[in-house]
C-alpha cells in the first residue's frame, strides 16, 4: 500500500512537474513570440520617404519653399502626427491640440538636444535653460520662472524698463514728422536693450558698438541654425566640421565674452546684503545660498549660459513678433483706428497706457492676439527629445527623436479658424465684447516647456503696441509692395519694409 501510494505520489508530483515545467516553457516561448512579433509591428509614424544616411535632409535645407511651408505642406498629405528624418534621428510633429497637450505633458517628451556649438566653447554638456535635461534643468528653470514671471526685477518696475525704451522710439517718431522710416533698428535696439537692462542691469546708448555688434550676431545665429534649430541641434550635422558649425560656434563665444564681462563686474562690486537690480545679481545671490538651500547647478557655467538663453530667447522672438505686428496694423488701418479708438476713449492722450488698463482694453488684446496669429514668429518651436520609447497619436517613436508642435498649423489651419487667411481681431472677442485668451494658438508653446518669459513678452506687446498706436497712425508708404514671406530661421521674421509714422497729437507735451 505505501508502495502504491508512493508510486503515485510519485508519479502524480512528476506528472506536476512536467506539466508546470512544459507550461512555463510554452510561456516563455509565447512571450517570447509576442515580444518578437510586437517588435515587428512597430508602427511609426507617416511622412516622407528619404535617402539612405542623409534622410530628408536635403529636401529640408534645400526646399524652394520656405521650410515652414514645406512641413505645412507634408502636414496636409500625412495627417496628424508625422515624421521626417535628418540623418537617422526621426523629426516628429504634431499638428492636433489634443495630441500635443498630451505628448508635452509627458515626462518621457521633455528633454531637449543637446545645444553643441555652445557646449562646445564651454567644454560641458548640460547648461542652463533651453537646452539642458534632467535635475539640472529642473533647479534652472525654477529659478529663471521666479525671476521673469514676476512684474519688477530687484528694485525697479519690468514696465518702466519696456516703457523707457518705448517712449525714446515715440519721440524719434514724432521728429521725423512722417517721413519714412524701417522700424527694424528701432525695434531690434530696443527689445535687446530690455532683456540686457534686466540681466546685466546696463541700458545701452543704441551707437555703442560692442552692443550693436552683439544686437547682430544674436540675429545672425539665429537665422543660421535653421528652421526650429533643426541642424544645429541634429547631433550628427552639428558635430560636421563645416563653415556654418564654425560660424555657430564662433558666435556663440561672442555673445558668451559679452555676457561675460557684466558677470566679472558684478562679482568685483557683489554685496550679498544689498538690494538685487538685475538677473546676474540675484544668481550671484542664489549662489551665494546654494549649499544651504542643497542646490546643486548653482555655478559659473550655469549662469553664463542661463543669461545667454534669456538673451537669446527674450530678443529675436519679441523683436519678430513686434515687427511683424506693426506691418500688419500698418496693412490693416481700419483695425489699427479701432484700437486707437479703443485707447483713446479709456486712456485718452493725456498719458500713455500702463499694464493696469490692459484688461479694460479689449479689442486691444485681440488685435494684438490676431497679429500673433496671423503671422506666428516662432512657426515651429525648439525640438523635445523623447528619453523613452513612446506613443505619440498612437504612433510608436524610438528614443531620441525630436518632437515638435507645428504651431503655424495650429494658428492657420481651416481646422481651427473660419476664413484664416483674414485678418480679422473681432474672432477673438465673445459677444459681450470680452478678450478670450484661452482661443490663442498657443504662441508660447505648451506643458512642461512652455515658455518661461511669456509674462515679459505679452508686456512688451502690449507696450509698444499701445504707445505706437496711440500716437501715430501707422502706415505702408504708397507703392510698397505686399511681403509676408520674411526669413525662416529660429524665428519666423519679416523682410525689412518701411513705415510712415503720423502723429496723433496724442501726449504732445
Ligand atoms: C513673443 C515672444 C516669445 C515667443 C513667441 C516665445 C515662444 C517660445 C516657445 C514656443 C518656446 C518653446 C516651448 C516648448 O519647447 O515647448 C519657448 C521657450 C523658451 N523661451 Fe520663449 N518666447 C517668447 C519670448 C521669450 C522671452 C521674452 C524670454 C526670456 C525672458 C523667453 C525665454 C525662453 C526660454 C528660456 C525657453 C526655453 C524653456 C525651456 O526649455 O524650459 N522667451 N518660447
Amino acid at each position: 500500500m505505501a508502495q502504491v501510494m508512493s508510486t503515485d505520489f510519485l508519479t502524480h508530483n512528476l506528472s506536476t512537474l512536467l506539466t508546470t515545467g512544459l507550461t512555463i516553457i510554452l510561456v516563455v516561448l509565447f512571450s517570447l513570440r509576442r515580444k518578437n512579433d510586437s517588435s515587428k509591428k512597430l508602427t511609426h509614424p507617416p511622412g516622407p520617404s528619404g535617402i539612405p544616411v542623409l534622410g530628408n535632409l536635403l529636401t529640408v535645407a534645400f526646399s524652394k519653399l520656405p521650410q515652414h511651408e514645406l512641413i505645412n505642406g507634408w502636414s496636409k498629405k500625412y495627417g496628424d502626427v508625422f515624421w521626417f528624418k535628418i540623418f537617422g534621428t526621426g523629426v516628429v510633429i504634431i499638428n492636433d491640440k489634443e495630441v500635443m497637450q498630451k505628448t508635452f505633458q509627458n515626462t518621457d517628451v521633455c528633454d531637449r538636444a543637446p545645444f553643441f556649438a555652445s557646449d562646445y566653447v564651454l567644454g560641458r554638456e548640460n547648461n542652463g535653460i533651453a537646452f539642458a535635461n534632467g535635475g539640472s534643468w529642473k533647479e534652472q528653470r525654477k529659478f529663471f520662472v521666479s525671476i521673469f514671471r514676476k512684474v519688477d526685477i530687484g528694485v525697479s518696475r519690468l514696465e518702466d524698463i519696456v516703457g523707457g525704451q518705448v517712449k525714446n522710439i515715440v519721440t524719434q517718431v514724432k521728429n521725423l514728422k512722417g517721413e519714412k522710416f524701417d522700424p527694424a533698428i528701432m525695434v531690434n535696439m530696443s527689445i535687446a536693450n530690455i532683456i540686457t537692462r534686466i540681466i546685466t542691469g546696463v541700458t545701452y546708448d543704441w551707437e555703442d558698438k560692442a552692443f550693436q555688434d552683439i544686437v547682430a550676431y544674436s540675429g545672425k545665429l539665429f537665422d543660421i541654425s535653421g528652421p526650429a534649430g533643426l541642424f544645429s541641434l541634429n547631433p550628427v550635422f552639428a558635430r560636421l566640421p563645416l563653415p556654418v558649425n564654425f560660424e555657430i560656434r564662433r558666435l556663440c563665444r561672442t555673445i558668451m565674452d559679452f555676457i561675460q564681462v557684466s558677470i566679472d563686474e558684478h562679482r568685483k562690486n557683489f554685496d550679498p546684503n544689498a538690494p538685487v537690480k538685475d538677473f546676474i545679481g540675484s544668481y550671484l545671490k542664489e549662489m551665494a545660498s546654494a549649499d544651504a538651500n542643497n542646490l546643486k547647478s548653482f555655478d559659473d557655467t550655469n549662469m553664463i549660459v542661463s543669461c545667454f538663453d534669456a538673451l537669446l530667447g527674450g530678443w529675436e522672438t519679441v523683436a519678430s513678433t513686434l515687427r511683424w505686428t506693426i506691418y500688419l496694423l500698418s496693412k490693416h488701418p481700419e483695425a489699427q483706428g479701432r484700437m486707437r479708438q479703443e485707447i483713446h476713449d479709456l486712456v485718452g492722450d493725456e498719458r500713455f497706457p500702463t499694464i493696469a488698463d490692459r484688461q479694460y482694453l479689449p479689442l486691444v488684446e485681440a488685435t494684438i492676439a490676431e497679429c500673433m496669429r496671423f503671422i506666428p514668429a516662432v512657426p515651429i518651436h525648439l525640438p523635445h527629445v523623447t528619453s523613452q520609447d513612446c506613443n505619440i497619436g498612437g504612433f510608436d517613436v524610438p528614443k531620441g527623436s525630436a518632437v515638435a508642435a507645428n504651431l503655424l498649423h495650429f494658428a492657420k489651419s481651416p481646422m481651427f479658424w473660419e476664413d484664416p487667411e483674414v485678418f480679422r481681431p473681432e474672432r477673438f472677442l465673445d459677444d459681450a465684447g470680452n478678450f478670450m485668451r484661452g482661443l490663442e494658438p498657443v504662441p508660447f508653446g505648451y506643458g512642461k516647456r512652455q515658455c518661461p518669459g511669456e509674462l515679459l513678452a505679452r508686456m512688451e506687446m502690449f507696450i509698444f503696441t499701445t504707445f505706437l498706436v496711440q500716437n501715430f497712425e501707422l502706415k505702408l508708404p504708397a507703392g510698397i509692395k505686399d511681403d509676408l514671406q520674411g526669413v525662416l530661421g529660429l524665428t519666423w521674421r519679416p523682410n525689412h519694409y518701411f513705415i510712415e509714422g503720423h502723429p496723433t497729437n496724442a501726449n504732445e507735451e
